[in-house]
């Protein structure tokens, strides 16, 4: 089935948590470069740059960007594509992060990493908002962690809940309390 997050950019509160879901995990984490992959990462990856502060790096497809690059080529679902990075955007030893909207089998995201460690970078993780996990693509990733906001989304609304939970429990048993003193 087609994922499209087109619909989620038609809401600016859905749009600004799914970036500040984003923003708070990675706001810390000494990061310098975030790298957005063509063409649905430069729609997230460049509000997270600047809210953390980093330089956005486009990774392009075939023959777009003017000067020399490093080309990586990869294999599709249905084909192969490839994808280029100015050389000198990045510069070696640089923590990056990669933002792209959905990971399926994990090739672009593959491509994308290699991309960044010829150029000397650290890729730190990989940042997307959908993901199809029948298609296996985090086992792809040699390890490297794969985030997305969905399942990020359903742990923050767990930990709420929870919290919700246990002090509407503590208010509870607090006017239970006061009502038995004054019975006293
Ligand atoms: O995990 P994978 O199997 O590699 O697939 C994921 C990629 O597929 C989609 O892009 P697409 O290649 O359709 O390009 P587009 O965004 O330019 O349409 C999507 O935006 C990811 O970049
Ligand atoms: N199922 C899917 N939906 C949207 N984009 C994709 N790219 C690869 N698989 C996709």
């Amino acid at each position: 089935m087609f994922q499209d997050i087109t619909t989620l950019l038609l809401d600016p509160k859905v749009f600004k948590d799914t970036i500040d879901l984003f923003v708070e995990r990675y706001k810390s984490k000494n990061i310098s470069v975030v790298a957005g992959v063509e063409a649905r990462g430069f729609i997230f990856g460049p509000p997270i740059a600047l809210a953390i502060g980093a330089k956005f790096v486009p990774l392009r497809k075939p023959k777009k960007l003017p000067g020399k690059v490093f080309r990586q080529e990869y294999d599709l679902e249905y084909g192969s594509d490839c994808l280029e990075m100015h050389v000198g955007a990045v510069a070696p030893g640089e923590r990056a992060l990669v933002v792209d909207d959905l990971i399926a089998t994990g090739g672009t995201l593959c491509a994308a990493m290699d991309l960044l460690e010829r150029a000397g970078a650290e890729v730190l993780e990989c940042a997307c908002v959908i993901e199809i996990p029948a298609l296996k693509g985090r086992e792809r990733l040699n390890g490297k962690p794969t985030v997305d906001s969905a399942y990020e989304s359903r742990k923050f609304m767990v930990k709420r809940l929870l919290i919700e939970y246990i002090s509407s429990i503590f208010l509870l048993y607090l006017s239970m309390m006061r009502r038995s003193l004054v019975l006293c």
